[in-house]
Formats: structure tokens, C-alpha cells, sequence
């Protein structure tokens, strides 16, 4: 489209998306912003009608309501994650919709993130401040309040894609002894002759493994399989990471196996619901270490999410193959 007229319009429907992505967009588009803080549905619905194309900011549900709000018209859509669950995705393609999101741009921070959860609960920090807070430093006792080794450690993946690779990476330096890894696919050999990652099923990565990191989306085939048969199989030593999606667990399975001591810790970012009530049984235990999916959270990594997505949106309403496509 040319002229003033005949601009594209786009609707940012969050209003902290970084304003470099909102002034690539105004470069040759019409943009609007919700401007709601949480978004609210009906403002989003009400801003979406004619527009050509959605930035979606949130984890709102993006589904066959919304597109309908829009319109025929509508060309392209970009979410600002790498995961998409919350999109109706067989309903975009229905559509011939086509859709980005942002991976890869925050595989450091969620890295990052993933490697303080394990040594945190690898290394007891949660419990260890409780112990302070209720005056219960134990000075006089040398088997006070052990933790977990890294060093000639076994680590499994399950899922093994960009994020748990960039783990993998930071992990290297930790001296562990190797990584193990579950997939539906084996990935290149010089990707797991670099991190001297094995591709093993399921119930080996579980049984061999002393951290066990969930770096997988949530789907049909991922939805709670880390249940109670899952951690029966695991080391009683075990440590779990999880930075993919809450769903992946079953969340009182998990419960019961941290306050059973059947595992010795875990690490979350991700968690069900989200938020989590702050009277979720998972709260009173000492040996899980909770951040509120914050894995994405820097300053650089959000500009860059807002920008990536602002080209998947430009991309697809010049009919070209976006930047990140998700399928
Ligand atoms: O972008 C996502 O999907 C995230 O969950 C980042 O933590």
C-alpha cells in the first residue's frame, strides 16, 4: 500500500511494547496501542476491527474471536515469545494467517536464567535463607545443608533446541561429565559432539540423569509428562530446572515428590497457573526455588523481542517470508 490514505494499519495490543518496534512500524504504517495495563480483552477487541495486521504483545489468547474482530482484511500476526500456546494455531492456518514469534533472541537470558535455577537449587538458596530468617544458622555441624555438585555431573535435556543448546554452552564451563538429551529428533552430530550430548529415551535421560532440565513447548505430546511415574524414575539426588512451560509438569505430582524428598530440588520459571496464588502448596517447600517467568526479562532481550517482532509483522504485510516464522 502507498499514500496516506492507504497506509497499513496495526495493532500493538500491549502498551509496554519497546517504542523501537512501534517507530519501525509508524515508519510506513498506521499504528495503534492498546493502552490498557493488564491489556483488557475488550479494549483489544474493539482497536482490532480493520486492522491488517496484529503486534501481539501478550500471552492474551489469540483466537478465532480475535481474528474475527479484525477482519477479513487481516494479514499478518507476530507474537513477542518463542513459545505460542496461548495462539489458536490451526485456526490461523485455516485462515492462511501467517504468523512470527521470537525465538533465538532470547536464548541467552533464558540461559541465563536456567543455570541460576540450578545452582540455586542445586545449592539450597531458598532453604538456606529460611534457615537464617528463623535463626536456625546451624554453626556447629559440617553435614549442614549439602548440596549438589555440577562438577562431573550428568545433565538432561528434555528438549534440546536452541535455549537448552545455550544452556548447554554456559554449562561446558561447569565441568559436567556429559548430556543426555530427549527429542523427537536427533540433532546434528557436530552439535552433540560439541556438547558431548547423547540423544537417549525418555526413561534413561530420567534415570541417569543428576539435573534434569525441561527446555521443551508446551504441546499435546509435552502436556504433564514429567508426573509422578516420571519422578519415581529419577535420582533421588535429582535436581529439575523447568524454563520451557508450566504445563510440561504435573504440578501436584511435583509437589508430592519434592515434600517426599523422591527428588532433591527444583528450579521453576514456569509454573500453573500463571501467576501462581501465593497459597500454592509449592510455596511452603524448602527445596524449590520459584521465579515468576521472568526468563525473557532483561531490558536487551525485550527491545530486541519488540523489534524482531515489528519485522515479522512488516515482512508478512509486504507478503514476504517473515523473520521468524512459527510454521
Ligand atoms: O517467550 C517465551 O515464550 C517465554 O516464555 C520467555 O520466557
Amino acid at each position: 500500500m502507498s499514500g496516506e490514505d492507504e497506509k497499513f494499519r496495526i495493532l500493538v495490543t500491549h502498551p509496554q511494547v519497546p517504542q523501537e518496534a512501534i517507530e519501525l512500524l509508524q515508519r510506513d504504517c498506521e499504528v495503534t496501542v492498546v493502552q490498557s495495563l493488564p491489556p483488557n480483552r475488550s479494549e483489544i477487541l474493539e482497536k482490532a476491527k480493520g486492522v491488517h495486521a496484529f503486534l501481539w504483545g501478550g500471552h492474551e489468547k489469540l483466537n478465532a474471536e480475535a481474528l474475527d474482530a479484525a477482519g477479513p482484511q487481516l494479514k499478518a500476526i507476530s507474537t513477542m515469545s518463542a513459545g505460542i500456546d496461548y495462539v489458536d494455531v490451526p485456526e490461523l492456518k485455516r485462515r492462511n494467517i501467517p504468523l512470527g514469534h521470537t525465538p533465538t533472541v532470547l536464548n541467552d537470558a533464558v540461559a541465563d536464567i536456567a543455570v541460576g535455577l540450578l545452582l540455586a537449587a542445586a545449592r539450597r538458596f531458598h532453604e538456606g535463607r529460611q534457615k537464617i530468617e528463623t535463626n536456625n544458622w546451624e554453626t556447629y555441624t559440617l553435614n549442614w545443608m549439602l548440596g549438589q555438585d555440577l562438577r562431573d555431573s550428568v545433565v538432561g535435556f528434555y528438549g534440546f533446541g536452541g535455549i537448552a543448546q545455550t544452556i548447554a554452552k554456559r554449562l561446558s564451563g561447569f565441568d559436567i561429565d556429559s548430556i543426555l538429551y530427549t527429542t523427537r529428533r536427533r540433532v546434528a552430530e557436530e552439535i552433540e559432539k560439541e556438547y558431548n550430548a547423547k540423544k537417549v529415551d525418555f526413561d534413561t535421560m530420567l534415570a541417569q540423569s543428576d539435573f534434569v532440565i525441561i527446555a521443551a513447548p508446551l504441546t499435546k505430546e509435552t502436556a504433564g509428562v514429567f508426573n509422578a511415574t516420571a519422578f519415581g524414575k529419577m535420582k533421588k539426588t535429582a535436581v529439575l530446572v523447568n524454563i520451557g512451560r508450566g504445563g510440561v509438569v504435573n504440578q501436584p505430582d511435583l509437589y508430592e515428590a519434592l515434600k517426599t524428598n523422591q527428588i532433591f530440588s527444583a528450579g521453576l520459571d514456569v509454573m500453573t497457573p500463571e501467576p501462581l496464588p501465593p497459597n500454592d502448596p509449592l510455596l511452603t517447600l524448602p527445596n524449590v526455588v520459584l521465579v515468576p517467568h521472568l526468563g525473557s526479562a532483561t531490558r536487551r532481550t525485550r527491545t530486541d523481542m519488540g523489534t524482531i517482532a515489528a519485522h515479522n509483522v512488516l515482512r508478512g504485510l509486504a507478503g514476504e517470508p517473515m523473520f521468524s516464522p512459527a510454521y
